[in-house]
């Protein structure tokens, strides 16, 4: 395809400074892609020609943001290594050029600024950017599964110090202006209505800036090579804690830096193109850019074909505990939107309050918000004990005690006291919502709204329609968790709906290996191996043993046999053992935080067993993760969820299933159908029926057929 329009405007100013801006056509926001860097060499050769021209500010046309990074379907279709090498080399040759130019080169930044982004404005000389929210600066390409590609390895070093430049590129975070202006990342930070005067001034005063001074740990640490060593392995050790060896990206970064500060850039680059081509062909990268895709795309539907969100002005929470006070919460944080709290006691209501305050002043003392912002956004959250002030709520999320009836008597207030087209969302983790919808007289509004402890954090909500749900109220409940900043999945009417659903078989044989004589926390380290954030035995205890022993005869009961619990977990029960909350379970939850958790080994007397000998570790977190895949296939067949996509999301975002497999589904293609079958069946002949593969896994074993591509 011919290119027509162009993505770089030059202006020459009369006082000299050229003014480039870059406006992908046809674009939202800025990507780095291939084609342009011809367009740029040629354009920065103009620059060298134009004797008039004495400086140069870099800046986007796009509204709100500067450059977003490599363009990266452009780095997936990317078929050899070779190829992908090339796309870094070029980077680096133009980059390169950008910064050995003799006049002063400024990049002017509002907006996001991430990956091949910051690359650019690292070759720049100096770095202004807006004080706005939504300039962000980070190298988030480790979270693809790759490495900064364009010079990043050897300039942010550079620039801020090795430390705080692993520590940027390692985690991907991103860094807010006031930060970046404290690290020595941007030179000023100036409000919107300024940017690009404040870049001409800070281009007309020359090339030099003021040398950052260095901190003692630099001094001590970077300056010398025996001290590098010391910080690089540490670093090391680090990642490898953390990754467990499940991302290939992290050690090649500390490589490409380590190579940079011993034989120079030169040699830095040359390393950093060779490994970024390897990088995008990995199959972690792969998996993690699916990801991206996956979440984009969700980003754009409404949950429903056709229907559109109603507007959304004021919420109601029914109840202040610890889920309550977390949706009520978010819903003022990032929502932004007033929020009404109804409780029976004021003891909820003060829980509800301080929950969301502590949250907010904590922003206050990291200085990501100012008090009176935090005290703005406190003032969008109103109590009641009684039904006053609620009529307008065009949506009232319930999160009372999980009990049919009192869930019935809030569906009969809230269309009483509310208006005909208020959303009754139900934060329910077990009981159906079709059953919760059966008293309802517009039983179109009654949909489900599944949140995950702690609310703040985790990133995924299921949203279950039951089938009378209208597609309006499905929408109106789809903007409304996308505004409080999560990942909706819109899920069908059934037991434990997805998430759990598949979590509680992944648990329950987890437990099973524990009644067979393995450790607790041989049992936690095999599947921490394996990828999870946390290990099974860990997250009963976080979720609650009661919690669990309450949801699994529920599941019995609506799909079968192979959700049986143990028996042996009623002790646990009869013990008073419920995990962190009432600080006994498996681990001890002593006043003195330890670094290491401690497991009570009082916790196998009460079961009955002994410690055996130890499985191998994949051994173990294979046997308990069929278990899961099988059961995310039998969710797509029953249409539980929509897609293999939603799955995928939903088991990564709900549970922490090892992003660098991609999710479920994803894993089930790398690993082929026959294979997981064959691994199945072979369970089923030596543990019993509860392995047996679904129809849809065998005729995909015959068939050879993928869920994706
Ligand atoms: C060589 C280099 O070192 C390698 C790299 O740079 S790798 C890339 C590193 N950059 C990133 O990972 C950033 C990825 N992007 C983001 O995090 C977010 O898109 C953002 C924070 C920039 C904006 O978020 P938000 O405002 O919610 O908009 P969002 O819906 O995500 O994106 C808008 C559009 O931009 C696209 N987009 C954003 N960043 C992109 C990228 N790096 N590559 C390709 N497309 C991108 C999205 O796909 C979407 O396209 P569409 O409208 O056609 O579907």
């Amino acid at each position: 395809m011919e290119m027509t329009e162009k993505t770089f405007d030059l202006n020459v100013r009369d006082d000299g400074i050229a003014v480039m801006t870059m406006d992908v056509p046809g674009e939202t926001i800025n990507t780095l892609r291939a084609e342009f860097v011809p367009e740029m060499t040629e354009l920065l050769a103009q620059i060298r020609a134009d004797q008039r021209i004495k400086g140069l500010v870099v800046i986007s046309g796009k509204k709100d943001s500067f450059v977003a990074g490599a363009d990266i379907a452009m780095l997936d279709a990317c078929d050899t290594r070779d190829k992908a090498s090339e796309l870094s080399a070029a980077g680096h040759q133009v980059f390169g050029e950008l910064e050995k130019l003799e006049i002063p080169v400024v990049a002017a930044i509002h907006g996001a600024c991430l990956g091949g982004g910051l690359e650019l404005a690292l070759a720049c000389h100096k770095r202004v950017c807006t004080d706005d929210g939504k300039t962000m600066l980070g190298l988030p390409e480790v979270q693809l599964g790759l490495l900064p590609g364009s010079g990043g390895t050897q300039r942010l070093p550079r620039l801020i110090g090795i430390a705080k430049a692993l520590d940027m590129m390692l985690t991907g975070k991103q860094i807010r202006p006031k930060q970046a202006l404290k690290m020595g990342l941007v030179d000023d930070v100036v409000p919107q209505t300024i940017l690009l005067q404040a870049a001409i001034e800070l281009a007309q005063k020359g090339k030099k800036r003021p040398k950052r001074k260095a901190t003692l740990m630099e001094l001590a640490l970077e300056r010398t090579h025996f001290g590098r060593n010391i910080l690089f392995d540490q670093a090391l050790k680090q990642v490898e804690r953390k990754t467990q060896g499940n991302y290939p990206a992290p050690p090649k970064i500390i490589d490409c830096v380590r190579i940079g500060a011993d034989e120079g850039m030169a040699a830095g680059l040359a390393t950093e193109s060779r490994y970024f081509g390897e990088l995008v062909m990995t199959a972690e990268s792969a998996a993690l850019r699916s990801i991206f895709f996956a979440t984009t795309e969700m980003k754009k539907e409404t949950g429903a074909d056709g229907a559109e969100s109603r507007p959304l002005k004021k919420a109601v929470v029914l109840g202040g505990g610890l889920m309550g006070g977390g949706i009520a919460s978010v819903t003022i944080s990032k929502a932004k939107l007033p929020v009404r709290v109804k409780d029976i006691s004021e003891k909820g209501l003060s829980n509800a309050l301080s929950y969301a305050y502590k949250l907010l002043d904590k922003g206050v003392k990291r200085r990501h918000m100012s008090a009176a912002q935090r005290d703005k956004q406190m003032a969008l959250m109103s109590t009641t004990t009684e039904y006053i002030g609620v009529h307008d709520a065009d949506i009232v999320v319930e999160a009372v005690f999980e009990d049919l009836k009192l869930k019935h008597q809030m569906v009969q207030d809230i269309e009483r006291e509310c208006t005909a087209h208020t959303v009754f969302a139900s934060n329910t983790s077990s009981l159906p919502i079709g059953q919760i919808a059966a008293v309802a007289s517009r039983p179109e509004n009654v949909i489900g709204l599944h949140y995950f402890s702690p609310v703040e954090k985790m990133p995924l909500v299921e949203v279950i329609a039951h089938e009378k749900t209208s597609s309006e109220t499905i929408a109106t409940t789809v903007a409304f968790a996308r505004k409080q900043g999560k990942t909706p999945i819109v899920v069908k009417d059934g037991a434990g709906f997805y998430v759990n659903r598949i979590l509680a078989l992944y648990m329950n044989e987890a437990a099973q290996l524990l009644l067979e004589g393995q450790s607790v926390e041989h049992l936690d380290q095999a599947l921490v191996k394996f990828g999870f954030p946390v290990g099974p035995i860990t997250l009963l205890d976080e979720v609650g043993i009661d919690v669990g022993a309450k949801i699994a005869p529920i599941l019995e009961q609506e799909l079968g046999e192979r959700f049986r619990a143990p028996a042996a977990f009623e002790k646990l029960l009869q013990d008073e053992r419920k995990g962190r909350k009432n600080g006994k379970g498996f681990y001890l939850y002593g006043k003195k935080k330890s670094k290491k958790k401690q497991v009570d080994s009082s916790v196998y007397k009460v079961l009955g067993i002994t410690p055996g000998v130890a499985s191998e570790n994949a051994q173990l977190a294979q046997r308990c993760v069929v278990q899961m895949l099988n059961e995310a296939v039998r969710c797509l067949d029953e249409g539980i969820i929509r897609n293999a996509r939603d799955g995928d999301i939903g088991a990564i975002f709900g549970i922490g299933f090892p992003p660098f497999l991609g999710g479920p589904f994803h894993y089930i293609d790398t690993l082929g159908a026959a294979k997981l079958v064959a691994i199945l069946e072979g369970y089923q002949q030596q543990f019993g029926q509860r392995f047996a593969p679904c129809e849809r896994l065998k005729t995909m074993a015959t068939t050879g057929q993928r869920f994706f591509g």
